[in-house]
Parts: C-alpha cells; sequence; structure tokens
C-alpha cells in the first residue's frame, strides 16, 4: 500500500546526489536510470504509519565495531523495538543472489556505502510489512545521501538518533576480532571504512546534533555500562513505546 503518488521532480535534489556517487562507483552497478526503473518505484511513497499514532524511529550510528549491533540487541530486549540492521539486509540480499548481490558483494568488499535506492528499498519492504512500528535502524543512515533518500521515500525522520563514538583503534581491536567471517572484517577494508565514515557519515551525525536528535554515547567500556548510558534515552519515552 503506497501512500501517495509523487513526480519524479521532487527528487531532484536525491535524484543530483545521486548522480554524483553514481559516477565514481563501478562499471558493474545497475546504470541510474535502471535503478530507477528496475528499483523501488520512486513515483510513490512508503507507507510504515500504524493504523494510530506514528511509527517510532531509531537511527544507531557508529563507526565499524562501534558496538552497534550488541547494543541494538539489549534495547531490543529491554523495550521491543523492531531491529533492522542494514548491513545484515544488505547481506541477506547477496546471500539471495538477487540481481543487485554482486554489485552489493563489491561494494561491500570496498569499504564503500552502497547506493541508497537499493538499501531504503530494503528497509522499506521491512518496515512496511511489520506489525511492531517501533524500529531500530542500525548502520543507517550512512550518508548525506542515505538520509535524503529515506526522508523523501518514507516521508518519515527518527525520533532519536544514537552516536557510539568510539576511539578509531578500538574499532579497529573489535572489527578484527568479530569472527563473524565477514568480508570486510579485515585490515584493509577497516581502514577504507573508517576513512568513509568520516567522510561521509558524520555530516549526517553533525546534521542530527543540529536538531537536537543526537545522543553521543561514549563506546568505551563493558558493554552493560555503554547500556546504562542507553537506557535513560528510551527510558524517557517509555510510555510511546508502550503504545501498540
Ligand atoms: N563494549 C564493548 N567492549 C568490547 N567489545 C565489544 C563491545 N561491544 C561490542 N564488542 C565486540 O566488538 C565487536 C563489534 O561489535 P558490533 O556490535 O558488531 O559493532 P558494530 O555493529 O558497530 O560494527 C563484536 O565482536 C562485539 O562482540
Ligand atoms: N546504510 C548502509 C549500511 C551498510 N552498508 C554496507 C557498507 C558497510 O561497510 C557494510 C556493513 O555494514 P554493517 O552496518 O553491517 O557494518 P558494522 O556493523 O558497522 O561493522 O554494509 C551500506 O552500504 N549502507
Ligand atoms: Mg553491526
Amino acid at each position: 500500500m503506497w501512500r501517495r503518488a509523487t513526480s519524479l521532480a521532487s527528487f531532484s535534489p536525491l535524484v543530483s546526489s545521486f548522480k554524483s556517487s553514481f559516477f565514481i562507483q563501478e562499471a558493474s552497478r545497475p546504470k541510474i536510470w535502471e535503478m530507477f526503473t528496475t528499483g523501488i518505484p520512486l513515483q510513490e511513497k512508503g507507507n510504515i504509519r500504524p493504523k494510530h499514532g506514528a511509527p517510532f524511529i531509531t537511527f544507531v550510528l557508529g563507526g565499524p565495531g562501534s558496538g552497534k549491533g550488541t547494543q541494538c540487541a539489549k534495547i531490543v530486549d529491554t523495550y521491543g523495538l523492531k531491529h533492522l540492521s542494514a548491513g545484515d539486509l544488505l547481506r541477506k540480499e547477496i546471500a539471495s543472489d538477487s540481481e543487485y548481490g554482486s554489485m552489493i558483494l563489491n561494494t561491500i568488499r570496498l569499504g564503500k556505502i552502497v547506493p541508497s535506492e537499493v538499501t531504503v528499498k530494503l528497509l522499506r519492504k521491512e518496515m512496511e510489512s511489520s506489525d511492531n512500528h517501533k524500529f531500530l535502524i542500525d548502520g543507517f543512515p550512512r550518508s548525506e545521501e542515505n538520509r535524503i533518500a529515506f526522508e523523501e521515500i518514507m516521508e518519515a525522520e527518527p525520533d532519536i538518533v544514537l552516536f557510539f563514538n568510539c576511539p578509531e583503534e578500538e574499532m579497529v581491536k573489535r572489527v578484527l576480532s568479530r569472527n563473524q567471517g565477514r568480508i570486510d572484517d579485515n585490515l584493509h577494508t577497516v581502514r577504507k571504512r573508517l576513512k568513509v565514515f568520516e567522510e561521509l557519515n558524520l555530516p549526517v551525525i553533525e546534521h542530527y546534533a543540529k536538531r537536537g536528535k543526537l545522543h553521543k554515547i561514549d563506546a568505551v567500556g563493558t558493554v552493560d555500562e555503554i547500556f546504562e548510558q542507553v537506557r535513560p534515552i528510551f527510558a524517557a519515552y517509555e510510555r510511546r513505546l508502550k503504545e501498540s
């Protein structure tokens, strides 16, 4: 079910930011017009609203290995949000042999960011089919392009943005001992991902700081110590989180 039709013209900022990032990516990527015709129907927008009230959206940001996934598991256990990891959705897409599988694999292997249309499409599918409208979106948006695509297509903004702030060498150490067999968990790719994080994700973090939505968390310490910083942020929304 889509909410309402919109002309492609209203996506011009998205289209132009798309074009610029598109041209620096490899030839194996789908062409921009293929993304618009075979990807999500851009003339239509997503519908993630529950019958009553509004969805509750948390974005979880931080560099690779900063502990996003680990803290998300604790947030889900305590507050019952629906966890959507952008990275997990992309890895599932690779494993399912989808039309974008090889492009996603190559992008992740290089430590780069997958074009927003693909990632937003995956998030949108999960959000629209979920009975739980309290979303914990992990590892997204990783760039201004990601953020703008989400806001334009989903017509929604986050209620809360968590930023797990972690020193680089600690992130490197954690990624290299993660042991999940991930293709991007090696020293070369992690260095590249840290550079991409600084260049593309920090502007998103600054954007939400300016809008008063950012909660910066010191990501050094034990998992429980870090969760003690997270808990009061959600506790402040307890009543809303209890609504169906
Ligand atoms: N506070 C912490 N201290 C030490 N190691 C941690 C901590 N939090 C998570 N880890 C470990 O670091 C690695 C990366 O954590 P993860 O949650 O996958 O981070 P991210 O999702 O941000 O990449 C995992 O092996 C995890 O078990
Ligand atoms: N919004 C996103 C999220 C992840 N990706 C790609 C690029 C990232 O390096 C990989 C892995 O993301 P993931 O969130 O699982 O990585 P970390 O948990 O931070 O280690 O996926 C993306 O292109 N766009
Ligand atoms: Mg993760």
